[in-house]
């Protein structure tokens, strides 16, 4: 398009220009813009996707900045643009950040936001639910009843996984993989093998003290073991998450391949809500279609929003629209948190000490701490931080 046309404008004569590429959820976010001076701008254009070109257009001469989502590509255009255009700040709704170009960003002096935290149980809950309905056959077996197949109780029908006392493997042990760990180490009793960069300290003991609670009741107690390699995990576990960092590079890109998925068990489940690019599209049909007792279960893909070649067609794969932060109270989270980033960098307030724990800019009964919730280039950027 030429220039956007479906714009909603709240606050006209506020005097920061603030755009949202996309209408987000709730309406908290937009008041606590316009209640600070902003004249919001809303893109309603249908089209999923926004072009650089459709940015380009609604960034216009006079921007401070930019609501964006990590479908669109923010890179050195998009960033010189803003500038241009009087802008400093950028937040993705998002935590995930692969879709910004950071050197461009510090190149042109945009600070760029993003929103941990608010959704790490979410997402979390959707891995647990991937890893419940690959384990189970849910959706195979959900089919089956609608197809009008089912005619009576059979001693092998859908028969899956146990995960109770089973190892649960997670790659990446951060916030969500921690989060994802704990769930199912609590709600299945089942054993932990990590693989991170870091110590996964809190982690390791919660589950000590959840497996000497559970050995005082007279209960198999829960185990962990930090892998040294990521191999370790594929081969010793039963499901396997994948909850890894952001940034798709040479440690991350098609880390789950055709070699890797070879020494994982021939029964074993793979989550995927990370990013799609992590796992080896094709290498994993392939894998699914030689191996039918393994099952995956999918959020994210490799080209969103397409699916490989024969995915669709694979009955132990369980494929979601990446949704996994789609809960009501979370995606209203995130857009306020993007706001707030955007928000507080227009403003010139300091960037909030701790980006794991972004509660007090949630709580819809007070008034947010004067602070950027999290801006990922604060240092790159000298921003100062405060503990307020
Ligand atoms: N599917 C979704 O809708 C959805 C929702 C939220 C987050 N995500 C994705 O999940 C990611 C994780 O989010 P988070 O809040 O838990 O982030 P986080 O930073 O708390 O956790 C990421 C962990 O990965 C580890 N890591 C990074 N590179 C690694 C490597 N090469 N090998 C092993 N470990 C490595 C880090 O040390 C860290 O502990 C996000 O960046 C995003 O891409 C997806
Ligand atoms: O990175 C993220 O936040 C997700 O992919 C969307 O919630």
């Amino acid at each position: 398009m030429a220039k956007p046309i479906s714009i909603e404008v709240w606050n006209p004569s506020g005097r920061y220009r603030v755009i949202s590429t996309k209408p987000m959820p709730g309406t908290r976010w937009i008041k606590l813009l316009t209640d600070q001076d902003c004249r919001v701008e809303i893109c309603t254009e249908k089209k999923t996707i926004l072009s650089v070109e459709d940015i380009l257009a609604l960034i216009g001469t006079k921007c401070d900045g930019v609501i964006g989502q990590l479908t669109e590509d923010w890179g050195d255009v998009l960033f010189s643009a803003l500038k241009r255009a009087g802008g400093t700040a950028f937040s993705n709704m998002a935590v995930g950040y692969n879709n910004v170009n950071m050197d461009a960003a510090n190149k042109n002096g945009i600070a760029v936001g993003n929103t941990p935290g608010v959704l790490t149980e979410t997402t979390a809950e959707l891995a647990a639910s991937l890893s419940l309905a690959a384990a189970r056959r849910i959706v195979e077996a959900d089919q089956f009843m609608r197809a009008g197949l089912y005619d009576g109780w059979l001693p092998h029908l859908f028969v899956g996984n146990l995960l109770k006392g089973q190892t649960v493997g997670v790659i990446g042990a951060g916030r969500i993989g921690s989060a994802y760990a704990r769930m199912m180490i609590e709600g299945f009793k089942m054993n932990l093998i990590y693989y991170d960069l870091y110590q996964a300290t809190r982690l390791e003991k919660f589950v000590t003290a959840y497996g000497q609670f559970l050995k005082a009741n007279g209960e198999q107690p829960v185990t962990w073991k930090r892998a040294a390699t990521m191999e370790d995990v594929l081969r010793e576990a039963d499901v396997v998450s994948i909850s890894l960092h952001p940034i798709l590079d040479k440690t991350t890109y098609h880390l789950i391949n055709k070699e890797r998925l070879a020494i994982m068990k021939k029964e074993a489940v793979l989550v995927n809500c990370s990013r799609g690019p992590v796992v080896h599209e094709v290498d994993l049909v392939e894998h699914l279609r030689a191996n039918p007792m393994f099952r995956v279960g999918l959020d994210v893909f490799e080209d969103e929003p397409y699916m490989k070649p024969g995915l669709a067609e694979m009955k132990n794969a369980v494929v979601v629209p990446h949704i996994a932060s789609a809960s009501k109270w979370t995606r209203e989270g995130m857009a306020t948190l993007a706001a707030l980033n955007v928000l507080g960098k227009i403003k010139g307030y300091p960037i909030w000490h701790n980006p794991n724990q972004v509660e007090p800019f949630l709580d819809e009964n007070s008034v947010p701490p004067p602070a950027a919730p999290s801006i990922v280039n604060a240092k790159q950027l000298g921003l100062p931080t405060a503990k307020l």
